[in-house]
């Protein structure tokens, strides 16, 4: 039997362990069985129980303090990251061997994890071989992706995640709560964005004479991926952490093997029913 793994990434302070914390509390509420593993060696305070946390193997305060490596804090963290690379067995330790278990990984910000250094690749491979189906879970501040600029910088660190670690990703943004009702409506069209009209956008940046080559191939570049979904998320909507959570089983294929569901009758589009709510309204107009 597969095992299952998130592995949540995103920029500093982008909600990844709320993520994680709002995640296990609805997976109580609905009777499923989901953990989390710290792997942020700098992490502080985060409200949820783990199952394995990395500041057991390695910290950043005692790299930092180590008189013969003298790091400041990110590559004391790139330090700690390539020790655990180097030393899966800790992990595979305090994950066990348990059938069919669902573990996210709350893993630390530092974006150069995710674009250059090798250590977030290997862990990949290393689930996989651990017989894992690994999801990546991409999020991203919603407060930062208001602005067409920003929304394609956000884009571009998201679609560098996932040509580095080639496995299935969801995208998030999160934060949605924290949005006025009128940052909400501009925001949508940022979920599912047409790229090429978004070069049309008012903000001189975008319309930039001197660069606006560049910024067609860029453009260009993200719509080919079409990977560019955002799905919205609200720690405090129930319905929404729900959607969220069928996107990223659906996509590593979580409870094929538990049970069979018949179809409904009355469903349109069988097994798929949640999967385009959000941009229903885009796909009718
Ligand atoms: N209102 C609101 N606040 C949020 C949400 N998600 C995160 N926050 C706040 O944003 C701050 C950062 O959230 P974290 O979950 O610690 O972010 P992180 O990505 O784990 O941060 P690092 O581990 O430092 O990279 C905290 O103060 C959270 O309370 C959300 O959905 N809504
Ligand atoms: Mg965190």
């Amino acid at each position: 039997m597969p095992r299952y793994a998130q592995l949540v990434m995103g920029p500093a302070g982008s909600g990844k362990s709320t993520y994680c914390s709002t995640l296990i509390q609805h997976a109580e509420a609905i009777n499923r069985s989901i953990q989390v593993v710290n792997l942020d060696p700098a992490a502080e305070h985060f409200n949820y129980p783990v199952m394995a946390d990395i500041r057991e193997l390695i910290q950043v305060d005692d790299v930092m303090e180590d008189d013969s490596l003298r790091f400041g804090p990110n590559g004391g963290l790139v330090f700690c990251m390539e020790y655990f690379a180097s030393n899966f067995d800790w992990l595979e330790e305090n994950l066990g061997h348990v059938e069919d278990d669902y573990i996210l990984f709350d893993c630390p910000g530092q974006i150069e994890l995710y674009t250059h250094l090798p250590v977030m690749k290997q862990l990949v491979e290393q689930l996989q071989q651990w017989e894992f189906r690994v999801c990546g879970v991409f999020l991203v501040d919603s407060q930062f992706m208001v602005e067409s600029f920003k929304f394609i910088s956000g884009v571009m660190a998201a679609l560098s995640a996932m040509v580095s670690l080639e496995i299935p990703q969801v995208n998030i943004m999160t934060k949605m709560d924290l949005l006025s009702p009128k940052s909400k409506k501009e925001i949508e069209k940022y979920l599912d964005p047409d790229m090429y009209s978004m070069m049309e956008d008012s903000s001189s940046t975008l319309r930039s004479k001197k660069f606006r080559k560049l910024t067609k191939a860029i453009c260009g570049l993200i719509d080919d991926y079409s990977m560019v979904r955002f799905l919205p998320f609200d720690r405090t909507d129930d319905e929404g952490i729900n959607i969220v959570l069928q996107h990223i089983d659906f996509s590593i294929q979580y409870g094929e093997d538990l049970e069979f569901k018949e179809p409904k009758e009355d469903d349109e589009e069988p097994g798929n029913e949640n999967y385009d709510e959000y941009f229903q309204d885009r796909v009718d107009s």
